[in-house]
């Protein structure tokens, strides 16, 4: 299991408002100011906070008292729906390619008319209703969110970027994590351990909506390399920039590097809907965000080749290098 030193836990900044530790930027989806707010947010962090999202709360709470159901299972039943190839429930290990964790998880396709895992607990078709309903309406909040980024950046169509995840062969995923207490031999520092939950990484999709349970431990990278902790709200939802979107702006918005540190004391579950275009779609810097001859940072590829070199890689690589464009001297 991988574990920090004590210094390297010592570093994690703790969320306070000031020059040197940065309030993470809260979205109100209700207020006009929004898109300009999102667009600023998504240059300097690649990550906010979003309040009256218009989910209904009653998605979330169904939806997580059917993952505590599932994930109270003996490992025995909850290894039917497993192991994850890449879907499925998976312990520990993260990926193919070594990467462990302080976390068990469920990893879901959502692609229109492909099933979801074939077991899914003792009342599958209940968890698959709260499912349904949760990832359509987390789905349409972030093609919303797709379309402010489009309108504060001043491009047509307002649906440029909502439209890969609205589309039928959109390969979008859904996992839901569940980390429970840490071991006793853990160190702590503010109720946050120095074992790693879900190492650092970046998310390979276009957006990612995060929601968790009220127990911290999700930590956002920032531009000088310490890590902020994000204080947990059951009630809002956390948007991640993923690479696909860093590479159709040509930069301009960063893919977050984030991480989760377990918790001492309290289980965390989060619920992850990772929307991503369809497989053969064109991932290059859009020709409308190319002021003044700007250069592409990036190799044209498809969301196809991303993926399948995303999968050959491990957690903390950086996806993105092997489609950087060398600048021409
Ligand atoms: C180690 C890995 C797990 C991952 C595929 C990968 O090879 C590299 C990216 C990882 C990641 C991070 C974000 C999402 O949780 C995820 C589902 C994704 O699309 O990329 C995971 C992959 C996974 O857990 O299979
Ligand atoms: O569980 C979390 O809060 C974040 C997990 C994560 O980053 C992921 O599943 O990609
Ligand atoms: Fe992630």
């Amino acid at each position: 299991m991988v574990v920090l030193s004590k210094p390297a836990i010592e570093q994690c900044s703790y969320m306070k408002t000031s020059a040197l530790f940065p309030a993470i930027p809260l979205i109100d989806l209700s207020k006009p100011d929004s898109k300009l707010l999102v667009v600023k947010a998504c240059e300097e962090f690649g990550f906010f906070k979003v309040i009256n999202h218009g989910v209904p709360l009653e998605f979330i709470s169904r939806l997580e008292s059917e993952a505590i159901k599932f994930f109270s299972l003996p490992v025995s039943e909850k290894e039917k729906s497993g192991p994850p190839n890449p879907f499925g429930y998976g312990n520990k290990s993260i990926g193919l390619n070594g990467d462990v964790g302080w976390v068990e998880y469920l990893l879901l396709n959502t692609n229109q008319g492909s099933p979801f895992v074939s077991c899914l607990g003792k009342n599958p078709e209940k968890f698959r209703c709260a499912l349904n309903d949760y990832i359509s309406a987390v789905k349409k909040m972030a093609c919303e969110i797709l379309e402010l980024m489009a309108d504060g950046l001043k491009i047509q169509p307002r649906n440029v970027f909502s439209k890969l995840l609205k589309d039928e062969q959109s390969d979008s995923v859904f996992r839901l994590n569940h980390y429970p207490p840490c071991p006793e031999n853990a160190q702590v520092l503010n109720g946050i351990t120095n074992l790693i939950g879900f190492g650092e990484h970046t998310d390979p999709q276009i957006i990612s909506v995060l929601r968790s349970n009220n127990t911290s431990g999700l930590q956002i990278s920032l531009r000088d390399g310490s890590w902020l902790s994000v204080p947990p709200d059951q009630n809002s939802f956390f948007i991640n920039v993923g690479d696909s979107l860093q590479v159709l702006t040509n930069g301009r918005f960063k893919s977050v590097r984030h991480r989760v540190l377990a918790n001492s004391l309290k289980s965390r579950v989060s619920m992850i809907y990772f929307g991503g275009p369809p497989l053969s779609e064109k991932i290059a810097p859009l020709p409308s965000l190319m002021k003044n001859h700007e250069q592409s940072l990036y190799k044209e590829f498809t969301w196809f080749e991303y993926k399948r070199s995303a999968y050959r890689s491990r957690l903390a690589d950086n996806r993105l290098i092997n489609f950087e464009r060398i600048a021409a001297s």
